[in-house]
């Protein structure tokens, strides 16, 4: 369990992290998100005892990091920081973090193994791509078999198989029990990811809750619907007390009116549908939402992702 109380950063006059309280319970894959800048890493590193906080405390199963004589062995760590000596081979860097918290050797290879990495044991770091690197740092957190792991961006240059293995990986970190604490700024990947979400914007939190919970209580669903007439028909729906957005080819997108009641006005008025259907907002305008810039993400057309 992570236990964060009160945690507060400044750096001159900017408070990056105001006053965070949260718990990060075992059993499940918990997504830290939050747009750039948020305070994330920030946090993070406050937990690992990389960056001292001005007020609060930050507890792993009780200890502060600083306590822990072999901290890989409670708590498992990728930051974006812990990148490795370029000229090192995968299973030298490995050994060299194994021997230095006094964990078996032998623990390497298993490692290596459960990240998809042995056949790449013996190449230098240097090498790697993006997604081998996260591999790699993955499996130094899992070096030591902690209880506990926090993972800052860790879906970062994996493809969608990556993230599907990940997410794989993550669950059944969870599922023996452990603490999975994931960041990213992404709705859509935590979604994929996450069991359970807290959210920070501008180093507050703004909420903590489960993630179906969360999309059921922020999500916002809407009504498609396309016609020669769009015009004309979306300001009778206006008149029907609906919310009406033009998208491009003739279409509406009607907020605040269920779909049979637009149907029932398009039917009064006479007008031609060449689409009429209910979608589930983004979750990342839901996210945005949330966080208070209620503005589109550029290139997050999909609109009708049904979650
Ligand atoms: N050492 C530092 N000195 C001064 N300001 C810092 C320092 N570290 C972080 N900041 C600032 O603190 C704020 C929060 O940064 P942080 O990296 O924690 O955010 P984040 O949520 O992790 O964002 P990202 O997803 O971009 O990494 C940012 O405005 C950043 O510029």
């Amino acid at each position: 369990m992570i236990d964060v109380q009160n945690l507060t950063k400044r750096y001159g006059p900017a408070t990056v992290v105001d006053g965070l309280t949260f718990t990060v319970r075992p059993g499940a894959v918990t997504g830290f998100l939050g747009p750039n800048g948020a305070g994330k890493s920030t946090t993070l590193r406050m937990m690992l005892g990389l960056t001292r906080p001005d007020t609060g405390t930050a507890r792993i199963d009780g200890h502060a990091y600083g306590d822990l004589a072999y901290p890989l062995r409670h708590i498992g760590a990728l930051l974006e920081t812990s990148a490795p000596h370029r000229g090192l081979t995968a299973r030298d860097h490995l050994r060299w973090l194994a021997q230095s918290n006094r964990i078996a050797t032998g623990r390497v290879a298993e490692v290596l193994e459960a990240v998809g990495l042995t056949d790449a044991a013996r190449r230098r770091t240097g090498t790697f791509s993006l997604g081998m690197g996260q591999r790699l740092g993955l499996a130094a957190a899992l070096l030591g078999d902690p209880p506990v792991l926090v993972l800052d961006e860790p879906v970062n240059g994996l493809d969608t198989e990556g993230i599907r293995w990940l997410r794989e990986l993550l669950r059944s970190m969870a599922a023996e029990g452990r603490t999975v604490l994931i960041s990213s700024h992404l709705m859509t990947e935590m979604a994929l990811v996450a069991d359970h979400l807290v959210v920070i914007s501008r180093g507050r939190l703004l909420a903590d809750t489960g993630m179906s919970d969360f999309i059921e209580r922020h999500g916002r669903s809407y009504v498609r619907v396309r016609t020669p007439e769009p015009d004309r028909l979306g300001r009778e729906l206006e008149g029907g007390g609906a919310t009406v957005t033009r998208v491009p080819g003739g279409g509406l997108d009607v907020v605040g009116m269920a779909a049979a009641d637009v149907s029932r006005i398009a039917a009064a008025g006479g007008f031609p549908l060449d689409e009429l259907g209910t979608h589930a907002g983004s979750l990342e305008e839901t996210f945005l939402d949330v966080i208070g810039e209620g503005q589109r993400v550029p290139g997050q057309e999909g609109r009708n992702t049904h979650v």
